[in-house]
């Protein structure tokens, strides 16, 4: 255990993270992209489009969507970077398998695809991708450092590395907003949609405890990468990692 959120766990102590992890986003799958818009207020397209605006220059082919939960980011970079292939990647294939149906339905299925693959230990070779996502993931990873090493593992050299990931805003008034938004709406919202209490105590409780800006930056240089750069999104909310490897 390097970090505090690798010590967070959904539902008990005894179980691994990475079991628990799957079995809560498999429980909460046919609830979460209501909750996930309602609980952002739809904001979090935006921070994709962000994201996905930052690969745009490099024309990534080969690209992989680690975390890829039901899609929204996969489908998005399709559509904006027209790639050859985009693999969607996840341990939960509850999550994975709403994915698949809207990939069906926007038509897309010639170029996403989607593989069960835990991203602290990929089946992939090594100089696989060019571009690899991950929007709101490695917050769970049971080792945020082997999740980093293998995502540098399997990029080509100058490949792309982007992360998006919650942080807790650090100013006034945001910081004291942010703090009765977590502590009261998340987990009543997060219960009444999802039936799942739990779920939603684990989410502001793992943002709160994951290393975030310069830390996190240090995180990722330390896996490999070069050219770390982040940026705060709606005042702290979001965070933004771009990397080269
Ligand atoms: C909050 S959801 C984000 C889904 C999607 N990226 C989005 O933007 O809506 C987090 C996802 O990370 C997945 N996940 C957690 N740990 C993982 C791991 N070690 N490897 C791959 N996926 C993981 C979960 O199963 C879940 O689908």
């Amino acid at each position: 255990m390097n970090y505090p959120q690798e010590n967070i766990k959904p539902y008990n102590k005894s179980e691994s993270k990475a079991a628990q992890v799957e079995k809560m986003f498999d429980h909460i799958a046919p609830a979460y992209d209501t909750l996930n818009h309602a609980l952002s207020w739809n904001i979090d397209k935006c921070w994709r489009r962000k994201a996905i605006n930052l690969l745009k220059p490099f024309h990534p082919q080969h690209i992989m969507d680690v975390a890829t939960g039901t899609g929204d980011f996969a489908i998005q970079a399709c559509r904006v970077l027209q790639p050859k292939e985009l693999i969607g990647t996840d341990i939960s294939e509850g999550m994975m398998n709403i994915g698949r149906e809207k990939v069906k339905q926007a038509g897309l299925s010639n170029r996403i695809s989607f593989a069960k693959e835990d991203c602290t230990s990929l089946s992939f070779q090594e100089n696989r991708f060019d571009a690899i996502t991950v929007a709101f993931g490695v917050r769970n990873f049971e080792d945020l450092d082997r999740g980093l090493k293998e995502m540098y593992r399997v990029l080509i050299p100058g490949g792309h590395l982007v992360i998006l990931e919650l942080s807790t805003p650090e100013k006034f008034p945001m910081k004291q907003l942010y703090a009765l938004y977590s502590k009261i709406v998340i987990p009543t919202l997060g219960k009444m949609l999802s039936k799942d209490r739990s779920a939603y105590t684990y989410l502001p409780q793992s943002i709160k405890a994951f290393p975030q800006g310069e830390i996190m930056t240090e995180i990722i240089r330390k896996a490999g990468f070069s050219q770390v750069k982040f940026e705060r999104l709606t005042l702290g909310i979001c965070t933004l990692y771009f990397a080269t490897k």
